[in-house]
């Protein structure tokens, strides 16, 4: 990866996303902002083009909509001055599934995982090629807790954690860093999208914390980077008992428990 690439940050209007164009800016990295909310990514620009120098472009898009999502595809294909892709825009819904409504279903999706993967597809070529640049995907614990009862956006996130995963093995021995952050509950906007009041829950982390954390684990080039876990042992376990079942479920015959009807 080149000395100090450009980063394209995805969701960088507010909250988690402004942060990191905010921490890479402070590093030297020019930038590409891409959101809806044009107004806040042309302030955050001004602001951080005074405080650092850097050159920041905006790239206004609504990432559920395939055409501006295309636009942004373009951009990580055709500008080789992007090293690093933060894949981070993405949101919540309210309620159950059960209430939640199938569109408003379907555009999470959408944002969480369709955007996420054509952004990744669009750049990892030219990364391979270049035998460099860096790809963070922001997923969520939320993706390995189904008893949080956020199904869907859990489900979006076990998305990401794992084409992360899937990248990082197939992406890594060809120069390109791949890494998976999964937050758990930190103070944003996005509390407000889902109908909880933020305050009401403990364990709030900044997002300065979240950031400068997740900027550590990238640093370090960790795979997997879950700022709030006090010890990284619990997840390697996690991983070796899957890892340890896998061979198990290679057999010709289905399992005895399976053989007979109660
Ligand atoms: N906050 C938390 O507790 C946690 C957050 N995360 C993840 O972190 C990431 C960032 O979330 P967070 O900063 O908390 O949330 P915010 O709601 O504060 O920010 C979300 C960002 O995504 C952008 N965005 C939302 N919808 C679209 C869209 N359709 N097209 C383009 N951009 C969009 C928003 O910009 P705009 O509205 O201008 O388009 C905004 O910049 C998400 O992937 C989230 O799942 C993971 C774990 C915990
Ligand atoms: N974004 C949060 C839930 O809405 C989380 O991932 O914890």
């Amino acid at each position: 990866m080149a000395e100090n690439p450009a980063v394209l940050v995805t969701g960088a209007s507010t909250g988690i996303g402004a942060k990191y164009a905010e921490r890479f800016a402070r590093r030297g990295h020019d930038l590409v902002l891409v959101a809806r909310n044009k107004a806040r990514l042309d302030a955050l620009a001004v602001r951080l083009r005074d405080e650092t120098g850097v050159a920041i472009d905006i790239l206004q898009a609504d990432l559920t909509d395939p055409a501006e999502v295309a636009a942004v595809e373009a951009r990580l294909r055709e500008d080789e001055r992007i090293g690093i892709l933060v894949n981070n825009a993405g949101g919540n819904l309210p309620g159950s599934f059960l209430s939640q409504n199938t569109d408003d279903v379907s555009r999470l999706i959408a944002l969480n995982t369709t955007a996420v993967a054509r952004l990744a597809s669009a750049v990892a070529p030219r990364f391979a090629a270049a035998g460099g640049g860096a790809i963070i995907n922001i997923s969520s614990v939320v993706g390995i807790a189904p008893e949080f009862g956020m199904t869907v956006y859990g489900a979006t996130k076990a998305f990401v954690t794992f084409l992360s995963q899937g990248l990082s093995i197939e992406l890594g021995p060809k120069g390109v860093y791949v890494q998976a952050v999964l937050p758990a509950a930190t103070r944003t906007e996005i509390w407000d999208h889902s109908g909880i009041d933020v305050n009401t829950l403990s364990g709030v982390m900044e997002v300065d914390d979240l950031v400068d954390a997740a900027l550590l684990g990238f640093d370090r080039r960790e795979p997997i980077t879950i700022p709030p876990l006090p010890d990284a042992g619990q997840w390697d376990a996690y991983q070796e008992a899957r890892v340890a079942m896998l061979p198990n479920t290679r057999q010709a015959n289905p399992a005895e428990r399976y053989r007979k009807a109660d």
